[in-house]
């Protein structure tokens, strides 16, 4: 798989060395051979991401359910400090050793913060290659797409190169860390052809190029609107979909061992915090980082003539409705629910008068009326 990669590198630098320097011709043949290659690289990708035959590569999870209000799923080489970090923020032990692979499996624990229940899932160390199956790879793996947000734990002695490994394991399985979902509409037909939209000027796609990325998929009819100065690879990663677009913390641990200025440059690359669990360094600030990246919805209840309640916050993920504010509240409240009142962002007045259906935003308050 690294041949490929390193053949992707190569065709993206020629990319950019070429638009809008040669003559269209030139231009066209480039974009030519180069959609058909990165069409054909993404194929060689969804092949990985197919489950091979044997049961134990099948990338199954392991058996854990879902509970409390979002989970985290610990990702990291072996040794790292995964279980040393989940038998410190939870009140489950999982044991910790110096010796490679000390955890062989799934193990949860729940960290309560602000209300909220986090589950955090402590699991086996993962090394190069994990998405092909080697050690649990593909069972870790599909186990961080189940989650809200993965911790990708790091030995501050050897964070980058780690940190470089990990992310290409995920990215081949079509993990997409801390990117959102490319804005492009993009819609197969039955017949009519290729229409091709944008609404912004493209730097990176054109036409023909979408056009050649479509007929390697054998797309003839479609409808294509970049709403983005989306890359190729964006685009590919719309038409093979199964893509998972997950926020990713990089967490450096053991900064006992590393040097001032190395922590100093660490803590400031985007999405990173610096801990050592050693000497529980810095494990506050990394749950404030946490609760911000799971991005949860706190709602206020609020009852007729008094003030809300801001002691006790109702925590539900993003885009939840007040039918579900209403069954956290009482499982039966939704069918004696006549209308709701609500104070906040998700209204254009406050307070609104809104249904089962209104969608619910941070920090919203609400006021329940039963029939
Ligand atoms: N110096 C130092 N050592 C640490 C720190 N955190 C953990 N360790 C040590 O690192 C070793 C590995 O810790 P584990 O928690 O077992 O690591 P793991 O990532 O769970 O390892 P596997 O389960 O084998 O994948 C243990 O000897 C820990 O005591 C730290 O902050 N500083
Ligand atoms: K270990
Ligand atoms: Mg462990």
């Amino acid at each position: 798989m690294s041949w490929f990669l390193e053949v992707k590198t190569v065709v993206l630098l020629h990319c950019d060395q070429v638009v809008g320097v040669k003559p269209p011709s030139q231009v066209l043949s480039t974009e030519y051979h180069l959609g058909l290659l990165k069409a054909k690289l993404a194929k060689y990708r969804a092949q990985l991401l197919e489950p091979s035959k044997s049961p134990a590569a099948k990338g199954e999870g392991f058996d854990v359910m879902k509970s409390g209000d979002a989970r985290v799923a610990l990702i990291g080489f072996p040794s790292v400090g995964k279980s040393t970090f989940l038998s410190l923020m939870t009140s489950t032990a999982s044991e910790a050793a110096s010796y490679e692979f000390t955890t062989l499996t799934c193990i949860p624990g729940v960290i309560e913060y602000k209300g909220a229940n986090i589950q955090l899932l402590d699991l086996p160390g993962i090394i190069e290659g994990a998405a092909q199956g080697k050690g649990r790879g593909r069972q870790v793996i599909a186990v961080a797409r189940t989650a809200d947000v993965v911790i990708m734990m790091l030995d501050a002695t050897k964070g980058e190169v780690q940190r470089a490994l990990l992310e290409k394991e995920l990215e081949s399985v079509g993990i997409r860390l801390n990117k959102s979902k490319p804005n492009i509409y993009f819609k197969p037909k039955k017949g009519g052809g290729i229409s091709f939209n944008s609404t912004v000027t493209l730097t990176q796609c054109s036409e023909k190029l979408v056009q050649l990325i479509l007929h390697e998929y054998k797309i003839f009819n479609a409808e294509v609107l970049f709403r983005e100065d989306c890359s190729p690879d964006e685009f590919i990663d719309v038409i093979v979909g199964n893509r998972v677009y997950m926020p990713c913390l990089y967490v450096y641990n053991k900064i006992d061992q590393i040097s001032m200025e190395e922590v100093d440059r660490l803590a400031r690359r985007p999405h990173s915090v610096v801990i050592s669990c050693g000497m529980k360094l810095n494990l506050d600030y990394l749950l404030e980082k946490l609760w911000e990246y799971l991005a949860l919805t706190c709602i206020y209840t609020k009852k007729r003539g008094q003030r809300p309640d801001f002691t006790d916050a109702i925590i539900l993920r993003k885009g939840a409705s007040v039918e579900h504010v209403c069954h956290r509240i009482h499982r039966s409240l939704a069918s004696q629910f006549k209308y709701a009142l609500v104070w906040g962002t998700s209204t254009k007045y406050s307070p609104q008068r809104v249904g089962l259906t209104h969608m619910m935003e941070h920090e919203d308050v609400i006021q329940i009326v039963k029939k």
